[in-house]
């Protein structure tokens, strides 16, 4: 099986190769600058609004004996929910966000000697999406996959040990909250995981390929024209998203437009990815989300990319396949799915989906994302 980084070796982005030192920006440069300061654009806005509506995304309490009902009821009608009391003591998250500021404070030059390489997906760079957009986001962020080892030793060559056992801890955590969500996920969809083959024996999901990604948004000089994180979806089974206490993160919900996803002190963000929609057969929909910054505060999050083994076959589950449910999607591994997302990006799930089935029916996902381009 190829490993998640040969896999994205094989699908190469092009990132924009300039970086830039936030905090000597007074100023938002032209190429920040998502629309020009006289437009009345309101594809930044949260329009339609929901501050009418006051629809929350869903917190649920992780003890609550209704959990799996909860769960299900979310991901259909959201595709993202909150988690509470889900056991992971609060000082991982202290020492992992101390380990993203510890990383993204220091001085540019010292970050680039860990940079991402054109053909690799681990190290310090610019969001692997930006390659889709004519204007650069107002972000910074590492990815780790496998160890953190090498890339820590250029950054901290005194300290990196700890910084080390910090993602090794913290990975380890992550993986066993991912393998006990996805149990929870599959009950509330009638999927015993029997049926996924190797969820093993007492579904601890052991071959699941992972990444750790740290994002940093600085303050911003004018956060109305920039763009955080634009608009996309995970590709992904699931993501856990731990945010430090600074708004950003928003969701695009059907027929209510952008929802903020406020932090939660202990709170763990949970959305659904590709490929869990995948293999709902389009019942659970992967959760458009981006990130807006601000003028005065630094945001930082922490994202586990959860995902199955590179080369394990995810398709609609046939037990939710009928003569009402048309089979919406064709069989894909991660490994293929990346590739297809590294050249189509949104309109990945589109080109896996079959062309016999009923358009629109289940897919709450159909192409939106052009809506929030600016082009
Ligand atoms: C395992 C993953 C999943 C990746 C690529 C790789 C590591 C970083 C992930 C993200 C994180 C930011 C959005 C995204 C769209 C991006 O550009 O990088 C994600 C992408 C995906 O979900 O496709
Ligand atoms: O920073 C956030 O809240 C979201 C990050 C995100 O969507 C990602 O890393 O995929
Ligand atoms: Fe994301």
């Amino acid at each position: 099986m190829p490993s998640l980084s040969e896999a994205f070796r094989g699908h190469p982005v092009y990132l924009h190769q300039k970086h830039h030192d936030f905090n000597s920006l007074q100023e938002l440069p032209d190429s920040y600058a998502w629309t020009q300061p006289d437009d009345d654009d309101h594809r930044l806005t949260n329009y339609p609004s929901n501050n009418k509506t006051k629809t929350v995304v869903p917190i649920i309490d992780l003890n609550d004996p209704n959990a799996p009902n909860l769960i299900g009821h979310a991901c259909k009608t959201w595709g993202v929910f909150q988690v509470v009391n889900h056991g992971i003591p609060t000082s991982l998250f202290s020492d992992i966000q101390r380990a993203s500021l510890a990383l993204f404070s220091l001085p540019l030059h010292q970050k680039l000697k860990a940079a991402r390489s054109p053909d690799g997906v681990s190290g310090y760079g610019r969001a692997r999406i930006s390659s889709f957009f004519p204007k650069l986001m107002w972000s910074e962020c590492f990815t780790i996959l496998d160890s953190p080892l090498d890339l820590f030793l250029k950054l901290w060559p005194q300290d990196y040990a700890k910084y080390c056992d910090i993602v090794v801890e913290y990975e380890a955590a992550m993986k066993k909250l991912a393998a006990k969500l996805m149990c929870l996920m599959l009950a509330s969809l009638g999927i015993p995981k029997e049926d996924i083959k190797w969820a093993g024996p007492k579904g601890e999901f052991n071959g699941a390929c992972a990444a750790l990604h740290w994002n940093s948004y600085p303050s911003c000089p004018d956060p109305d024209r920039a763009m955080g994180l634009a608009a996309h979806t995970d590709s992904t089974l699931l993501t856990i998203l731990h945010q430090n206490n600074v708004n950003g993160l928003q969701v695009l919900k059907e027929g209510e437009g952008w929802v903020a996803v406020p932090p939660l002190p202990g709170g763990l963000v949970i959305n659904v990815g590709d490929l869990l929609h995948i293999l709902s057969n389009g019942l659970y929909p992967s959760v458009l989300h981006r990130v807006r910054v601000n003028r005065t505060r630094q945001r930082f999050s922490v994202a586990y990319l959860y995902g199955p083994p590179t080369n394990v076959q995810i398709s609609p589950q046939v037990k939710l396949v009928g003569p009402t449910r048309p089979v919406l999607y064709r069989s894909v591994t991660w490994n293929e799915y990346l590739g297809t997302k590294a050249k189509l990006f949104n309109k990945a799930l589109s080109a896996v989906r079959l062309s016999s089935s009923i358009n629109g029916l289940f897919d709450v996902n159909e192409d939106k994302s052009n809506d929030f381009q600016v082009g």
